[in-house]
């Protein structure tokens, strides 16, 4: 069983958000929908959902054609970068509120909730009001929520987007395991490349209102179907005309089999890398090189600007030629 995406299009007078999107989202994984912003990501998600209806193709969730059905009855949890929580209810009760409409006993939620609350790491926190937390833990509270009533997906749209970088990553490692523990179903729109790759079981990049391609994040990374995938999900600088990830260049000081030979014309350290910037005397290929490498290789190959150096890519590189 799985989510089925069949043919779908959608849009916006005439503007094409969504073209011919065919997808499956396995049963259980996690499954990150990523590119550039204005792509189609939020649409597809909204599709999925029921908030967005789309004008032709068909969704199938876990085996019902959920095409027409309305958003309450297709069983979805929700995440978005903004949450609305209720102010003035604590976040034992704003967790509660999915059970609480629906009915369920109430030694039933009671329970539930303090499951939840374990789940999220906010047992401490659920007398609070959502205002007295932090990003973070507003966040967890979202998803704590969204996963109240036992959703068959869980669809999240940026939801660490307006958080800050290092917030962001101890959530998306949270996430992971909680995944892992739950195993829900879950869609995550991501506009961030690491995001996705660290996060996800299958990536799909979405650009233009297409797919571009689907994989886990090794295959793109390693096998990217284009030069728009290869450039989206990490630097990229070109070399002798190929298109090759700037740590992918093995540079030398001494002639070799080598693609082309330049002078250093920058050098810069951030953090553990030392970036340079290796201008080719090849008149085919003029433009600067972009190549990353530890600082450690750099120390021991003693590189200054102004040396000639020799490039070529690494053994096992992947390269587009483009
Ligand atoms: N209700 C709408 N009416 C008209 N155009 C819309 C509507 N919703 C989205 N669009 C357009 O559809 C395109 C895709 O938008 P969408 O929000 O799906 O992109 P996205 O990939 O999620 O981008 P972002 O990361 O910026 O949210 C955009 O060009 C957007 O302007």
């Amino acid at each position: 069983m799985s989510i089925e995406i069949e043919g779908v299009n959608k849009f916006f007078g005439d503007f094409a958000a969504l073209t011919d999107i065919n997808l499956t989202i396995p049963t259980g994984q996690l499954t990150a929908l990523l590119g550039p912003s204005g792509g189609g990501k939020s649409t597809l998600l909204r599709v999925i959902a029921g908030l967005e209806e789309a004008d032709s193709g068909r969704v199938t969730i876990e085996g019902n054609d959920a095409t027409a059905l309305p958003v309450q009855k297709r069983n979805v949890g929700f995440v978005f970068q903004h949450y609305a929580a209720f102010k003035h209810l604590s976040v034992r009760r704003n967790i509660a509120f999915g059970l609480e409409i629906r009915k369920r006993p109430k030694a039933e939620i009671a329970a539930k909730v303090e499951e939840l609350l374990e789940l999220v790491h906010l047992t401490q926190w659920g007398d609070r009001k959502p205002a007295q937390l932090s990003g973070g833990q507003r966040q967890r509270m979202a998803l704590a929520r969204a996963l109240a009533i036992e959703p068959t997906v869980l669809l999240l749209d940026e939801p660490f987007g307006a958080l800050d970088a290092k917030v962001r990553k101890e959530l998306r490692d949270w996430l992971r395991r909680l995944h892992d523990e739950v195993h829900v179903t879950t869609v995550f729109v991501t506009h961030d490349q690491e995001e996705a790759l660290e996060v996800a079981d299958q990536i799909v990049v979405i650009n233009d209102g297409k797919i571009e391609q689907i994989g886990s994040p090794d295959d793109l990374y390693d096998r990217p179907a284009s030069e728009f995938v290869l450039s989206f999900l990490g630097p990229v600088t070109r070399l002798g005309g190929n298109l090759i990830r700037p740590h992918d260049i093995e540079i030398s000081r001494y002639e070799q089999a080598a693609t082309a030979s330049g002078s250093i014309t920058r050098w810069t350290r951030v953090g553990f890398e030392v970036r340079l910037e290796v201008t080719p005397e090849d008149a085919l290929h003029p433009e600067p090189v972009q190549v990353a490498l530890t600082r450690t290789e750099a120390r021991a190959l003693d590189l200054h600007v102004g040396d000639r150096v020799w490039l070529r890519p690494a053994v096992g590189a992947q390269s587009v030629n483009a």
